[in-house]
């Protein structure tokens, strides 16, 4: 076990109320393996991500729970130590890579000082920064290009570069190729599977479900700041278990049975109010067509039990309710 995560909950405390973003997150990702967070926009997949390195935003606040690196609880580490492990242990890449760099200097110089801050010598960080370049297929002449100068892919690369050069235990990478075109994305994906393949375990951000089945060992779905299902990719997509994971499946085009494609009705919850009961009720299909679950559902949250093995599902048609 790489990375363990026990009952997380992350509330935003703003000016209009708290905002219950994660609640009672539990899950774990192995050695060189591979996991992709979906959700519909707001599900809570980015505040997970960035609790996982402690970077939650204010007005965000990580309420309660556990974050076990290799048995290192992250949660009880002082700031110093937490930044230790940022950039070396865990390295993180976003949607816009703008956020990560710097637009005023030059992109060789901040791949250097991605390893001397870590305690790399500056002659040897050089060295090692061509090699990146080189890497991420990006030929080393341009370690004296400013961001501006390179192609959205291009920057891109370069902070995966960046998060590449401790061979990093665990690699966040929260919706890395979403702004880019699709043989763009193809090559950062291409990437990003081989920094899994020399070692890196892989927490991965998107909303499309397809993309997340395409990669990854296995698939977390996020709805409303809960984690309603978790298992690996052929248990998700052969056997969805939880409404809500088949809704999604059935909101993306099928290239092989030309299914037709049907939008999930209605929206997420305001999270400063969630639903009583099971987060997702007011949009299931099963609550609205089955009524003797409906003591249940709006009234009880379900809990995570392991339907099969490795599969686990939080839906009250599957028991798991806390008065059983
Ligand atoms: N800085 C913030 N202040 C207040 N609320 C926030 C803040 N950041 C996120 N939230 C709220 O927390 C919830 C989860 O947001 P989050 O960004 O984690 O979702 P997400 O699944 O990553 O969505 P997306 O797919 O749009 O990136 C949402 O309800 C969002 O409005
Ligand atoms: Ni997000």
């Amino acid at each position: 076990m790489l990375l363990d995560v026990k009952d997380l909950s992350i509330h935003y405390y703003t000016l209009s109320g708290v905002v219950r973003a994660v609640e009672g997150v539990t899950f774990s990702i192995d050695k060189k393996e591979w996991v992709t967070f979906v959700g519909e926009s707001g599900s809570g997949k980015s505040t997970v991500a960035s609790a996982i390195i402690r970077l939650v935003p204010p007005p965000g606040k990580i309420v309660s729970g556990q974050i076990m690196l290799e048995g290192k609880e992250l949660l009880k580490l002082s700031e110093e130590e937490m930044r230790q492990i940022r950039g070396k242990d865990i390295s993180m890449v976003f949607q816009d890579p703008m956020t990560s760099l710097d637009p005023l200097r030059k992109i060789g110089d901040q791949l250097v000082e991605a390893m001397t801050v870590h305690g790399v010598d500056e002659d040897e960080a050089k060295e090692r920064a061509k090699e990146l370049l080189e890497k991420v297929n990006i030929p080393p002449d341009r370690l004296d290009y400013y961001p501006h100068q390179l192609s959205g892919g291009q920057r891109q690369r370069v902070s995966i570069a960046i998060a590449m050069a401790f061979n990093p235990k665990l690699l966040i990478a929260d919706e890395p190729t979403t702004a880019l075109d699709v043989i763009v994305q193809d090559s950062i994906m291409d990437l990003i599977q081989s920094l899994k393949e020399e070692g890196t375990s892989i927490f991965f951000v998107t909303h499309d479900i397809s993309l997340a089945a395409e990669r990854s060992d296995k698939i977390a779905v996020m709805y409303a700041g809960k984690l309603v299902e978790f298992g690996t990719v052929e248990q998700i997509v052969e056997n969805p278990l939880h409404p809500y994971t088949q809704a999604l499946l059935n909101s993306v085009p099928d290239l092989w049975t030309e299914k037709p494609i049907k939008a999930i009705p209605g929206y997420p919850p305001d999270l400063r109010n969630p639903p009583r009961g099971c987060r997702f009720h007011p949009r299931c299909h099963v609550f609205a067509e089955k009524g003797e679950l409906k003591g249940l559902c709006d009234a009880e949250e379900p809990m995570m039990i392991e339907y099969e093995k490795g599969h686990f599902v939080a839906c009250h048609l599957y028991g798991g309710s806390r008065n059983e």
